[in-house]
């Protein structure tokens, strides 16, 4: 089934056209990941999905709700954006909250529970992210890995039905990049639809079902990662590939918590719905 629906979709920004000619489908509990050379458009289309960004052409469907270009309902906006969340390279963490106030966040944003079963829900997830004893701190307190994999608790506590990552290791020192991966690869798990914009190419391999390619803001290519993301292949994918290929290995370990975390999940999603 169809989670997300973009066609014909061009984004304009002044006169200049960095997105077009674009059309894509995700399936419901899919992984992509968005790929391609810097300044391609990649955090631009991840932002049209739910329409951070808005189109100047073409249709997005999300979950069965459509906006057009030509003419944008902010209702239906609105309703796409409670729909996905995003996972930002800063990580966008409250300043003023500790990691434990930022999972709650969303929840009591949206009035999804009472305070207790709130803080109840918001705990379990840190829990399964092995992130409880940081449950107090406040960001300034915390590594980058842990304040991204905080954002990602955030991302998945009110259970949307896509999370969008932006990059989401960019931005950290090389020895946290794993302990990202591996969290992000346990969603993967679960059948959470995710897009995922990075440059981790064999991470992209590991976890993803498909992968679009963008270059000059148009998909070249797209299809089944070890298909796309092939380094046997000769032309402009292959090169990029070969150009970013380097070892991101996932840690065996944190498998053995996967049942762990997909109970937990499938708990929050009944306790809380
Ligand atoms: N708000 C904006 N206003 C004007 N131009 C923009 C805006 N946002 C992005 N662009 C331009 O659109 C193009 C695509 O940017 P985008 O950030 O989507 O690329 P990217 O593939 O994600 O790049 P990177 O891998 O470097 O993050 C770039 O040329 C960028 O400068």
């Amino acid at each position: 089934m169809s989670l997300i629906q973009v066609s014909n979709l061009a984004v304009q920004f002044s006169r200049r056209k960095v997105l077009k000619n674009i059309n894509l489908t995700l399936e419901k509990g899919s992984v992509t990941a968005i790929v391609g050379p810097s300044g391609s458009g990649k955090t631009t289309l991840l932002r049209t999905m739910n329409l951070l960004q808005l189109p100047s052409e073409g249709t997005v469907t999300v979950a069965g709700v459509t906006v057009d270009a030509k003419h944008i309902s902010k209702t239906d906006v609105h309703k796409i954006r409670n729909q996905s969340t995003m996972v930002f390279q800063q990580f966008n963490l409250f300043k003023n909250m500790t990691a434990l106030e930022n999972v709650m966040s969303p929840l009591i944003y949206n009035k999804l529970a009472g305070f207790d079963e709130v803080k109840s829900t918001a705990l379990g997830v840190l829990r399964n992210f092995g992130l409880e004893s940081i449950a107090d701190q406040y960001p300034v307190t915390l590594s980058g890995g842990q304040s991204q994999r905080v954002s990602i608790a955030r991302a998945i506590v009110a259970k949307p039905k896509v999370v969008l990552f932006d990059e989401p290791t960019s931005a950290l020192d090389p020895e946290m990049v794993s302990d990202v991966l591996t969290t992000i690869a346990q969603l993967a798990q679960q059948h959470i639809t995710m897009v995922i914009v990075t440059h981790e190419i064999e991470f992209a391999r590991q976890i993803a079902d498909n992968v679009i390619f963008v270059e000059n803001g148009e998909i070249l290519a797209q299809g089944p990662a070890n298909q796309i993301l092939s380094t046997d292949g000769t032309g402009r994918i292959a090169d990029f590939v070969n150009s970013l290929e380097k070892r991101v290995t996932i840690p065996k370990t944190p498998r053995a918590n996967t049942g762990v975390v997909a109970s937990r999940l499938r708990l929050l999603q009944s306790g809380t719905n």
